[in-house]
């Protein structure tokens, strides 16, 4: 989650992975206030289908058959799954383990460190938390590092090791979304550019965010992230090869598998309102294990915060439908949905004129 739902209780000390493996808060937590604990049932099994597989250098070929099938091929994964996997996209895979891999030094700061970067200030362009924004309980059993990379780029001086890995990342990830937002805004029927220009990608955010979710004796009565959708346009996700993430698919919560390789990429809640309801934030969660901790960094892209996000003019006259959504400023959207109870219905069904 890229900014943090309103705070229950006030921030407790920011939590060393051991101390919060040796935490006294219950690993199942059974009063828990926003887990619902039967949110771990309905689970799609093996054999249904699984996530759209999008190949990168289709949609950047340069024959157009290829291009446009390639195209076809993402509308379809953005309007019924809201998820994809995303290979041949040209990010090597030592880059993407050297990002994993400088993970660890995230988590290994000390306390001290960590307490250095914790603020409820959801702004703040370094932000240390646990659980989400300082609220720790069963159904949020993770650490996390958030840090705006584009622009500025914010990245703590103290991981200078890790930075120059982190930069060039970050830069390779950018132009990879930026790509992808091209062929998205064709799939819709727009100009190529459309969504980059009325989003003013150049000077949009890109947030990093790290995540550990520590191991969990009792991991059905837990839970590392609750459902929820992501605010921006798009999110790409890595990890560790530990399997924990799930998506929301017609009811059914889907594991993710790992694809070697893949960079998992997801429509998030400003697309969806760009896009007029065609293309689907979907609700996803993150699952803990009794073995094996898990991480991922996920790279959050969106417009400016000054920017007012509502369905594309164009796409509503071309289609003679109305508005699916009410326009407003992306700061404004933040700062009603991080006020939104975890447990309430998703904030975009909230702001939903009318279904799609
Ligand atoms: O760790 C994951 O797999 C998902 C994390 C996530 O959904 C988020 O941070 O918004
Ligand atoms: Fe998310």
């Amino acid at each position: 989650m890229e900014a943090s739902v309103k705070s229950l209780v006030p921030a407790p000390k920011p939590a060393s992975v051991k101390a919060l493996l040796e935490s006294s808060i219950p690993c199942g937590y059974s009063n828990s206030t926003v887990l619902n604990l039967n949110e771990h049932d309905n689970i799609a099994s093996e054999t249904e289908e699984s996530i759209p597989i999008i190949d990168f250098s289709l949609l950047t070929s340069s024959d157009p058959n290829r291009r446009s099938e390639a195209i076809h091929q993402l509308s379809q994964a953005c309007q019924e799954w809201g998820f994809f996997m995303l290979v041949n996209h040209g990010v090597p895979e030592s880059l993407m383990k050297a990002v994993i891999n400088g993970c660890d030094e995230i988590f290994n700061l000390t306390v001290e460190e960590k307490e250095n970067y914790t603020t409820h200030d959801i702004w703040a362009p370094i932000r240390y938390s646990t659980g989400i924004n300082g609220v720790q309980n069963a159904s949020m059993r993770r650490e996390s590092l958030r840090v705006l990379m584009h622009h500025p780029f914010t990245f703590p001086n103290k991981l200078k090791d890790v930075s120059d890995v982190m930069r060039e990342y970050t830069e390779i990830t950018r132009a990879l979304v930026r790509e992808l937002l091209k062929g998205i805004s064709k799939s819709l029927g727009l100009e190529e550019f459309y969504i980059d220009k009325a989003m003013d990608l150049e000077s949009g955010y890109q947030h990093f965010q790290a995540n550990f979710y520590p191991r969990c004796p009792q991991p059905e009565l837990s839970m590392g992230v609750p459902p929820h959708t992501d605010y921006g346009l798009l999110t790409a996700l890595i990890h560790n090869g530990v399997v924990g993430l799930e998506i929301l698919n017609h009811g059914k919560w889907v594991l993710v598998k790992p694809h070697p390789n893949a960079i998992l990429v997801n429509v998030t809640d400003q697309l969806e309102i760009l896009s007029n309801g065609k293309c689907k934030s979907v609700l996803h969660r993150a699952l803990v294990n009794s073995s094996v901790p898990r991480m991922s960094v996920a790279m959050f892209y969106g417009p400016s915060d000054d920017k007012v996000v509502g369905p594309a003019p164009e796409l509503l006259d071309m289609e003679g439908r109305p508005p699916a959504f009410e326009s407003m400023k992306f700061e404004k959207y933040i700062d009603l949905k991080r006020r939104n109870p975890v447990d309430a219905p998703p904030f975009l069904d909230q702001i939903r004129l009318h279904a799609v």
